[in-house]
């Protein structure tokens, strides 16, 4: 899979998920989405933390097919959650984006020191 790809398929289904919102007249009786969405932030926000819990469990056990399907469930809470908050994945790509070539070593040496 190439990388536009990948940027279009998140796209797309961040297109789907922001039609389920309520505001834009999401279903919950035939829609997950529109269902999780209508219960407010804090159904999304628990499966999350559900979801990366199992992924966890699911790395622990070393296990690669689980690791990618918990993966994917994250994201999709994930995307659920930018949906809600008015945010797309374009954004979250351009700040990955940014930070790339930027070691992560190199980028906490550069925070203000705090104590
Ligand atoms: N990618 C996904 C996706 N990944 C996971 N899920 C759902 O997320 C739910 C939670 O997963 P769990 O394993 O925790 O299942 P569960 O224990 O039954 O969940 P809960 O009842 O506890 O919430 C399941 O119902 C999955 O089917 C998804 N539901 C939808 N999508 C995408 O979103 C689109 C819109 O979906 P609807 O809004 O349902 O039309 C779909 O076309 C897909 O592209």
């Amino acid at each position: 899979m190439n990388p536009a790809d990948t940027s279009a398929i998140l796209a797309r289904l961040a297109d789907t998920l922001e039609s389920r919102l309520p505001a834009k007249g999401g279903d919950p009786a035939s829609s997950y989405t529109a269902k999780l969405l209508a219960k407010g932030p804090d159904a999304f926000l628990k499966k999350i933390g559900e979801e990366a819990t199992e992924l966890v469990m699911a790395a622990k056990d070393n296990t690669p097919d689980r690791i990618v399907a918990e993966t994917a469930d994250l994201w999709f809470h994930s995307l659920v959650a930018l949906a809600y908050y008015g945010l797309r994945p374009e954004q979250v790509l351009a700040e990955l984006a940014r930070r790339e070539g930027v070691s992560g070593l190199a980028e906490k040496a550069s925070r203000p020191q705090t104590d």
